[in-house]
């Protein structure tokens, strides 16, 4: 058969029904090896079924013809079925997104007329982060303030490292070129206008200096309306800070009517801050007021769906991390879902999607793409992006990627450790941890990046592994094990195992063709249930 991949395998006498092996595995699963007992050479198989050499293009579904020793041999050949996976047919894409439940909201919400304008007078990115705008180019001066002295100097970045991201930031937005660039040594960032006066100055007549430049971005948090107002009409260009950046970019990638509706929600404290009269802020009242509304009828729509993930048994594992870290790349790479793309972009995912993988024991899972974090964002930005960290919440496991080549691998850790130990995500929810493209020259050796899976999600590398502790983790939490079956062939047994769990994986035993050998992913419930229809097998 096409699909059937083969390996073969030399096994010593550990198990009677393993014993000495000869398998043909299907192009996706080699679920025979996740049984307790065979853990240990499972790993060692595994791994060789991953490798390049054994599969020639590196990825998890490629050609496997492995031959592995273990000593003393039989040998002895199964052939296995592909299954039709019921569940599969009970999960489409629709119940796993909400895309196309959003109907239920009104588009005039989101094209509110009013706010577009006042998007203006508020000066949030009327001129970057819009869609609409043609191939025109804006010039950026980056200021990256940095405490050099005392005690709000900080020891955890480098002023080079924070230039370097808010220079990636800004050149994210569509049509910003970035003209000139600067460190730009400050006694505190509490200062009015956060520069001495030398400084400003001097700023001040370089950028009126250049043609090129028509606007200044001042990494920092969010400035206040006063300090925006007196340093445009210094600079006498746009001055704009990582809150509005950052918002640009959210803006410019926000697809669906759940991004567009937390962006719209992640605008308002912004405008607030900037506007003055009585009018406007009720205005903002009230639209707050709406989009949340709007929000919490499509936080529904989440919460049915995850109901039916767990209703249908499906375990979910939420891949979180530092914006660029890998994310989306290394869902790809588990999955093969061309819908995650990486992009070399800061907030290239912020459309939460959920991706269907399979485990090395052929148990089918969610992978779920979460926003990214950044440092030195309010908190009220990332809070918008509830329905991604609510995604990670619920998760049966989180994985958190981290960027090995990058220099802050640290700090960029610490970051999302920080806001995971925010949310309200069970104690016991494990968080794997995978340092990412150690493909790299740059990448941390393996001494520094301590218990993390050493990953190249662009490469391939590493993934066995993680997914088998991917694994570990998920048939743990969840309560499922392997369990294996020798069943006689056709019988009801086998068909009840195909609907329940839709995961038997089986062979006709070749001596005795009325004996069909079964591996299946159960939890205790469906065991039990499977004993009380049919007895003690
Ligand atoms: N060399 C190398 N590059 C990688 C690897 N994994 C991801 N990348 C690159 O890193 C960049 C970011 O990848 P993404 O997968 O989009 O990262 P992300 O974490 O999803 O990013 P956001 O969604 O923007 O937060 C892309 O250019 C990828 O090609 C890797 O293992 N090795
Ligand atoms: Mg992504």
């Amino acid at each position: 058969m096409a699909c059937l991949r083969r390996l073969t395998v030399f096994a010593n006498n550990h198990e009677r029904f393993f014993m000495s092996t000869k398998i043909y595995f299907t192009s996706n699963n080699y679920s025979w090896f996740c049984d307790r007992s065979l853990r240990k050479w499972n790993h060692i198989v595994s791994r060789s079924l991953f490798t390049k050499e054994s599969h020639g293009h590196g990825d998890v579904n490629g050609h496997v013809n492995t031959m592995c020793s273990f000593g003393k041999v039989h040998v002895r050949q199964f052939s296995l079925t592909q299954c039709d996976f019921k569940k599969k047919k009970m999960y489409n894409k629709e119940s796993l997104s909400v895309e196309l439940e959003e109907n239920i909201i009104d588009e005039s919400l989101l094209e509110d007329e009013y706010f577009e304008s006042l998007r203006g007078d508020a000066r949030i990115l009327e001129f970057v982060g819009s869609k609409s705008r043609g191939p025109e180019r804006v010039g950026v001066l980056v200021l990256q303030p940095w405490v050099k002295w005392g005690a709000s100097k900080r020891t955890d970045t480098s002023g080079q490292l924070l230039l370097d991201e808010a220079v990636a930031l800004v050149a994210t937005l569509p049509g910003v070129h970035v003209v000139d660039k600067e460190i730009v040594p400050v006694r505190t960032m509490d200062r009015k206008l956060i520069f001495g006066s030398g400084t400003l100055e001097r700023l001040v007549s370089q950028a009126r200096a250049s043609r090129n430049i028509s606007c200044v971005f001042i990494s920092v948090e969010m400035l206040r309306k006063a300090q925006i107002i007196e340093l445009e009409e210094a600079f006498g260009r746009k001055v704009l800070d990582r809150y509005s950046v950052v918002l640009g970019i959210f803006r410019y990638h926000a697809h669906t009517k759940e991004a567009r509706l937390q962006v719209a929600l992640a605008e308002l404290p912004y405008m607030r801050k900037r506007l003055s009269g009585e009018k406007g802020h009720l205005m903002i009242m009230e639209r707050e007021k709406h989009l949340k509304a709007a929000l919490d009828k499509l936080a529904g729509v989440r919460a049915i769906i995850r109901q039916r993930r767990t209703k249908d048994s499906i375990p979910t594992v939420a891949v979180v991390g530092y914006t660029n870290s890998g994310k989306t790349s290394l869902i790809h790479a588990i999955t093969s879902d061309a819908r995650a793309e990486g992009k070399d972009q800061l907030f290239a995912t912020l459309d939460v999607t959920a991706h269907e993988g399979r485990l090395p024991c052929g148990l089918e899972v969610l992978f779920i793409d979460t926003v990214g974090f950044i440092q030195d964002i309010p908190t009220e930005l990332v809070a918008s992006f509830k329905a991604t960290l609510e995604d990670a919440v619920y998760s049966n496991v989180v994985v958190h990627v981290r960027d090995a080549s990058h220099p802050d691998y640290e700090l960029q850790g610490a970051i999302v450790t920080q806001t995971l130990a925010s949310l309200p995500l069970p104690e016991d929810t494990p968080i794997i941890t995978v340092a990412n493209k150690i493909d790299l020259e740059t990448a941390k050796p393996k001494e520094e990046l301590k218990e993390a899976h050493r990953v190249s999600a662009l490469k391939g590398q590493g993934i066995e592994d993680l997914l088998h502790d991917v694994e570990g983790e998920v048939l743990r939490v969840t309560g499922r094990k392997v369990w294996k079956f020798s069943l006689p062939t056709g019988s009801r047994e086998i068909q009840w195992l195909r609907r329940v769990t839709g995961l038997a994986y089986e062979e006709m035993d070749e001596a005795d063709p009325q004996t069909t050998h079964i591996l299946a992913v159960l939890t205790n419930q469906e065991l039990s249930a499977f004993h009380r229809n049919f007895g003690k097998q």
